[in-house]
């Protein structure tokens, strides 16, 4: 059975390995955890809820339709908390779509998230649907969402996978392919281009690179082997953090405390300009992770 179903939780193996599966908890579409022959992918918090009571601390939480706190009191998200309702809202679970390759999904609409939530986007006029389709390969997790226009208003929203990936030692790890990027470094509010031909981590870390081309591949590297690809179809945008010591101290659900060592957010999105979404239209973008392989540099693609 590559599909499992319990009241709070989906389980999707590959049909032909045991020790490959996802577990997604309805309460947020949240991927919890991604086993690839049996090896664990996503760093998930010891001290993550999972009752429903917050977002989930770790994993593949999906933001929407705000990235961060939005600071502009005339967009329409500008009551919505930090990023949006898509992660603290029951999802429906759809069912499996196809069968190879194995693919499941989830919907979430207006109906589905918490009301009192819902009304502070625009005073709960605006109409959506989102469907997220989870992907199970061999060496692969494709997560690809769908947002529709299905009210009569324009909308302009934010998406992110904001997916934590579990690593040995993020003094070990590089990330590349973000040299020559424009980024908004959250910490000290500057913009600037990346110049570093690889970032390494010695400290928080959080930065927003915008606009880089989605031919190319962030690959999470260890001691020169590649751990983790991370691709992506039409999200120009990709935030990059690590809480570090103290920030991790202040987050309650961040547990051990030392877990940061063990943790990278690379998270693909469409954040650095809200996507204008007309009445009746349809988006999607997607996020497509994958384990092994050569190290490429990308230099830019003119
Ligand atoms: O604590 P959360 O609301 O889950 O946000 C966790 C983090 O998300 C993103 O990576 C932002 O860039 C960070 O500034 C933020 O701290």
């Amino acid at each position: 059975m590559p599909v499992e179903e319990t009241e709070t939780e989906v389980i999707l193996t590959l049909p032909n390995d045991p020790n490959t599966k996802v577990t997604i908890l309805k309460y947020g579409a949240t991927i919890i955890s991604w086993e690839n022959k049996g090896d664990e992918k996503l760093w998930l918090s010891k001290a993550a809820k999972l009752d429903g009571s917050k977002p989930v601390r770790g994993g593949v939480p999906l933001v929407f339709p705000c990235f961060g706190k939005c600071n502009d009191e005339s967009n329409p998200a500008y009551k919505l908390p930090q990023h949006g309702f898509a992660r603290n809202s029951t999802w429906e679970f759809l069912g499996q779509t196809t069968e190879s390759p194995v693919t499941i999904q989830f919907g979430l609409g207006p109906e589905q998230v918490d009301q009192d939530l819902y009304k502070l986007w625009n005073d709960g006029l605006y109409d959506f649907t989102l469907i997220l389709s989870i992907t199970l390969g061999e060496d692969h997790l494709k997560t690809n969402i769908e947002v529709e226009n299905t009210g009569d208003k324009d909308f302009k929203f934010n998406w992110l996978f904001h997916t934590y990936f579990k690593i040995p030692d993020i003094t070990d790890i590089i990330v590349n392919n973000f040299t020559d990027a424009k980024c908004y470094d959250q910490l000290i509010g500057e913009t600037y281009e990346e110049k570093a031909p690889m970032i390494s981590f010695t400290e928080e870390f959080d930065r927003i690179y915008k606009g880089i081309d989605t031919q190319k591949t962030f690959q999470m590297i260890e001691l020169g082997k590649v751990l983790m690809n991370v691709q992506r179809e039409n999200l120009p945008d990709s935030v990059v953090w690590n809480p570090w010591i103290k920030k991790s101290e202040g987050l309650a659900d961040f547990e051990p405390k030392d877990g940061y060592m063990n943790m990278l957010c690379i998270e693909p999105g469409h954040v650095a300009e809200f996507k204008n979404l007309k009445s009746g239209e349809k988006w999607s973008g997607a996020q497509i992770l994958s384990t092994g392989g050569e190290i490429k540099v990308q230099t830019n693609i003119y």
